[in-house]
């Protein structure tokens, strides 16, 4: 990446501060760019979202490993429930979505209360593990919450046999005009389900999978405690990347952490942070992190800025970061403050090698929260930051009284913020697809076909708050 005219800025820019400049392109088509990272983890799509509790689980590890991305689920989860959460991700098919199996006798209350844990909003009726209907949300409506299922689903049962090539089931759901269906192995049993947009997906995307083929998923812990053992665990858990995690990780605790990792030999990529400085890549790299985390104070619900007037405007510190880490054949993750694809692409322009993102995808189906509605009606799930004052009472639960009061004092982030779900884009998939066409898009702007060219060709000029404002839609009108 260079600085347009090649004019280097006299302070610090974060990603409203930059704009990419067009350069000549000969990539023809935005479906000929390859998206995969060139990190270790096996991402073939530059996203990573956060650890944190209010928006990595199970449900959000399945659906963006499908498409590409990795999970990091959260360091305050107990190792016993990371190791059920790894085997229930590895055990996900590549292509149907799971379902949510009713029996014909459950109720319309037991349909509605877990029909908005999925995108796909439907629940499928199983009878001696195979379908008999399927029941929509709107099929709940007008009746007694403790009606039978049976008696309100769809029995016209359009199925997608289990090795049907997605283009052809694609085409199978559009001629039937059915919205999803539930997907049947050769005994007419169901191993998930396929709604027409995951059948085009399945044609655009390709899953993070790991050597056996499976799944792949990220699990995070602190700087604190049995490092070693933690660690040991979560590789043994099968964990597919493991990353240290702490606010300040230019520090002792973090360089003894990562030595402990790295004194066990993982047989996978490490990543460590958080910092914001070459001085503090180096550090990390040096003492063992294969990626490093960059971003102090750029997260939504991060109020590090505001309480210590510490951090760094995150467009620079990627830059910087990232070319420190790359002279040592390392890379980073650019951590916090995305909240628009144009981000996701100026942090790879700048050399992330992914892109971290937390808040953003918290308001989607996918998150672990109950969907919950305002006074208005609008769904929003809450969301809240690690460092919290929530977030820090869960996490020192077991401690002394003493001990919790003291650590409570130390609040640096949000502890309940609503989410709310954009109700064009509910799923996290959604939100993909919007990052993915936008960097696609970014790369054949900058004449790129990989990531790699994009970091290489991309020319980035410094704007004016005005210069942002022209970049805006206005919906509107004016
Ligand atoms: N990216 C960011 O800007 C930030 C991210 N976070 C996230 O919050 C979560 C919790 O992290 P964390 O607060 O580090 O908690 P941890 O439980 O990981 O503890 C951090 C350890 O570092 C010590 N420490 C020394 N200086 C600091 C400092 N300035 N801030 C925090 N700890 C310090 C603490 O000791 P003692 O308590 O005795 O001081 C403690 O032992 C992580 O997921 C982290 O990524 C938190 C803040 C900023
Ligand atoms: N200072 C704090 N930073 C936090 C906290 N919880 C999370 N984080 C950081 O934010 C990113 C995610 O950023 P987002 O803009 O996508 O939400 C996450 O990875 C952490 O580094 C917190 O309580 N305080
Ligand atoms: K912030």
């Amino acid at each position: 990446m260079r600085f347009l005219h090649d004019r280097q800025p006299q302070h610090d820019l974060t990603y409203d501060d930059v704009f990419m400049v067009p350069q000549h392109s000969t990539v023809s088509s935005r479906f000929d760019v390859d998206l995969s990272t060139d990190d270790g983890t096996g991402a073939t799509l530059p996203l990573v979202v956060a650890n944190m509790t209010a928006v990595a689980g199970r449900r959000m590890a399945e659906t963006v490993a499908r498409r590409g991305g990795i999970t990091v689920l959260p360091q305050d989860i107990p190792v016993e429930v990371v190791r059920e959460v790894v085997a229930h991700v590895k055990s996900r098919h590549l292509v149907f979505d799971t379902a949510i199996e009713l029996a014909p006798d459950a109720t319309v209350g037991d349909a509605l209360a877990l029909i908005p844990k999925r995108a796909h909003r439907a629940a499928v009726v199983v009878e001696d593990g195979r379908p008999v209907g399927v029941v929509a949300e709107d099929d709940c409506g007008g009746v007694d919450l403790f009606t039978q299922v049976r008696e309100v689903m769809s029995r016209t049962l359009v199925t997608v046999p289990a090795d049907t090539d997605p283009r052809t089931a694609f085409d199978l759901l559009d001629r039937a005009r059915v919205r999803l269906a539930p997907a049947v192995d050769a005994d007419g049993r169901l191993l998930g389900v396929l709604t027409r947009k995951g059948a085009l997906r399945a044609t655009l995307y390709a899953p993070a999978v790991d050597a056996d083929g499976r799944l792949r998923v990220a699990a995070a812990i602190g700087v604190n405690g049995d490092v070693a053992g933690k660690a040991a665990a979560l590789l043994d858990a099968g964990v597919d990347t493991l990353v240290v995690d702490t606010a300040h990780g230019d520090q002792d605790r973090m360089l003894d952490a990562l030595k402990a990792v790295r004194a066990l030999d993982p047989q996978v990529p490490v990543a460590a942070g958080n910092i914001v400085s070459a001085e503090g890549t180096r550090e990390l790299v040096a003492a063992g992190a294969d990626i490093v985390k960059v971003g102090v104070g750029p997260g939504a619900m991060c109020t590090t800025r505001m309480m210590t007037g510490v951090g760094r405007p995150q467009f620079s510190a990627v830059l910087e970061c990232a070319a420190a880490a790359r002279a040592e054949g390392a890379r980073v993750w650019a951590d916090g403050g995305v909240r628009h694809p144009r981000d996701v692409a100026l942090a790879l322009a700048a050399g992330a090698s992914s892109v971290m993102v937390g808040s953003w995808f918290a308001g989607t189906h996918e998150s672990p929260g109950d969907l919950q509605r305002d006074a208005d009606g609008r769904a929003y799930k809450v969301s809240f930051g690690m460092a919290s004052a929530r977030a820090v009472a869960h996490r020192t639960s077991t401690e002394s009284s003493y001990d919790r009061a003291r650590k409570g004092l130390y609040e640096e982030g949000i502890s309940s913020s609503r989410m709310f779900v954009d109700p064009q884009r509910p799923g996290v998939e959604d939100l993909i697809d919007q990052v993915s066409a936008g960097v696609r898009s970014s790369c054949t702007y900058a004449g790129a076909r990989s990531l790699v060219e994009l970091h290489e060709n991309a020319v980035v000029g410094v704007q004016s708050a005005a210069g942002f404002h022209e970049g805006r839609p206005l919906p509107a009108g004016w």
